[in-house]
């Protein structure tokens, strides 16, 4: 993967060969700059990459078109953002429902399907606040039910602990975990954090843009 920018061509990943497990949670590490976030954009079809291909799930996402990738991306993707990128304004529930209206699920059923994925991460109590209202961790408790609501088979989650303090971050990877195990679904987690490392079931390290 190269970035052009005015002045110059940055090559910043080479020759990743990378195959991912379903139930399983990986950790991808690596000082500032090795590239984690440029591999993750590319794993989720955010970012093209100049050169080679991308297989998620049966499907070459790099040869879909932008159209073609976003709904895939829609159907089969969980993002997990160190920011949370939730709607202010909107409440905990209703923070999942927007996604669950794009899904075409509208009305009660995504009420009730809301109030489920935050039973899930336990939180249905906090459905009526609004995120101002919420601690860091109960906000990453909503952006994880978030990710979900369209149970995706693959999720990525880039420093999702990376605002929580020390016991919501351990909280936070213990539920990817369980997810990763009973869902089946593939876990790749972007941290700096060492002591996630317990929780993986590998690591992955990234250094000058290839894999160590
Ligand atoms: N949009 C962009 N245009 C040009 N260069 C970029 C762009 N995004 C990232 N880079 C460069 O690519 C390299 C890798 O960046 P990336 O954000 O993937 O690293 P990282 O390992 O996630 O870093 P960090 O741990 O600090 O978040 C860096 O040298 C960065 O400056």
């Amino acid at each position: 993967m190269e970035y052009a920018t005015k002045s110059r061509c940055e090559s910043v990943l080479k020759d990743i060969n990378l195959t991912l497990e379903a139930g399983r949670v990986h950790l991808l590490m690596g000082p500032s700059g090795s590239g984690k976030t440029t591999l993750l954009s590319i794993l989720g079809g955010i970012l093209t990459p100049t050169a080679g291909e991308v297989d998620l799930l049966g499907c070459c996402i790099t040869r879909l078109t932008p159209a073609q990738r976003s709904q895939f991306r829609l159907q089969n993707l969980g993002f997990v953002f160190q920011g949370f990128n939730l709607f202010p304004a909107l409440t905990a529930a209703e923070n999942i429902e927007v996604v669950l209206n794009l899904l075409a699920i509208d009305g009660d059923r995504a009420q009730a399907r809301a109030i489920e994925l935050l039973d899930l991460v336990g939180i249905a109590h906090k459905a009526n606040s609004l995120p101002e209202d919420l601690s860091g961790g109960q906000k990453q408790r909503v952006a994880i039910a978030r990710a979900l609501a369209h149970q995706p088979k693959l999720i990525l989650a880039d420093e999702p602990t990376a605002a929580l303090d020390r016991d919501s971050g351990a909280t936070v990877i213990q539920l990817l975990q369980q997810l990763a195990e009973q869902a089946g679904a593939t876990v790749l987690i972007v941290t700096h954090d060492p002591r996630l490392q317990s929780a993986a079931h590998r690591v992955i390290d990234l250094e000058d843009g290839q894999l160590r």
